[in-house]
């Protein structure tokens, strides 16, 4: 007698990897979302659409409403008008790593959860998760900078986040501490798939890093480029990774490499 491998094709009910996955779950749903401050517009009429999973970088100049943006989606910032739906399970990190001075790396990492929603063995995982194995009872004034942001980090995963929103979190990080960042925050999102808004300057860290690159300018989207080459193939050059980087700094009002706006085009 011989045996054969099972059909699959005779059990259609028996999913396999080419079956159409349903789309994840929305965790941002922005509608015609309108923000002035005093007289001064700053988002007219905006739609996003961010999905879990998805890593989205935000470009724009400096003034261009990217912080007042990802304010409104951490419920930091009221908007003055639109249809604004996030997931509440979401966490910010900003450029500094606000950290409480007087606590230390556990307690700062606990902070607004009970102890037992992060028992001693997950906290310590997760701190060896983002480098700092050992590092629960120091003072945050003896880290480092690019140790400071990845307690930072993990404070924001302890929350186990759909949404994760970044704004510029290693902008004030050297480079090289930097390119080390890049690789830490795309393994931790692997890992924990949240949805991600990522505020940058950095058009090569934005392409680096995203599955999608906004510009914002005039209150709105001038630019959203859809970026499918494997990350791996993006820190050399890739036939189409000229054009991408020309088509956003080309957005953000740079011309052959010149700007009026230091803040902007800057190499990783
Ligand atoms: N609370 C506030 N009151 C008045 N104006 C504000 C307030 N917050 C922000 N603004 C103004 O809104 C505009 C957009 O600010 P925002 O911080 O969102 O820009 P940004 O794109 O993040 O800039 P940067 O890249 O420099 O951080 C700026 O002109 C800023 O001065």
């Amino acid at each position: 007698m011989t045996t054969s491998a099972p059909d699959r094709t005779a059990t259609p009910d028996v999913p396999t990897s080419q079956d159409p996955q349903p789309a994840p779950e929305l965790v941002v749903d922005l509608k015609r979302v309108d923000k002035t401050f005093g007289s001064k517009p700053i988002l007219a009429q905006v739609d996003l659409q961010i999905r879990r999973g998805e890593f989205v970088a935000l470009l724009g100049a400096s003034g261009s409403g990217k912080s007042t943006l990802l304010r409104i989606l951490a419920d930091l910032e009221p908007a003055n008008g639109g249809q604004i739906e996030v997931s509440a399970r979401r966490s910010v990190v900003f450029q500094d790593a606000r950290l409480l001075p007087f606590r230390r790396v556990a307690a700062n990492v606990r902070l607004g959860l009970r102890r037992a929603d992060l028992p001693d063995d997950d906290l310590a995982a997760l701190l060896a998760e983002v480098g700092l194995d050992g590092y629960q009872r120091r003072w945050p004034s003896t880290l480092s900078g690019g140790e400071g942001q990845r307690v930072a980090l993990a404070r924001a995963l302890a929350r186990e986040p759909r949404l994760l929103l970044l704004d510029e979190p290693f902008a004030a990080l050297d480079a090289l501490t930097r390119i080390r960042m890049h690789d830490l925050v795309l393994a931790l999102w692997r890992q924990h798939h949240p949805g991600v808004l990522f505020i940058t300057h950095d058009v090569d860290e934005a392409i680096l890093l995203a599955d999608r690159v906004l510009v914002l300018a005039d209150g709105g989207f001038r630019e959203d480029v859809a970026i499918t080459v494997p990350r791996e193939s993006r820190r050399s050059s890739w036939p189409e990774g000229g054009q991408v980087r020309r088509q956003l700094l080309a957005a953000l009002g740079v011309q052959d490499g010149r700007t009026d706006n230091p803040d902007i085009g800057r190499q990783a």
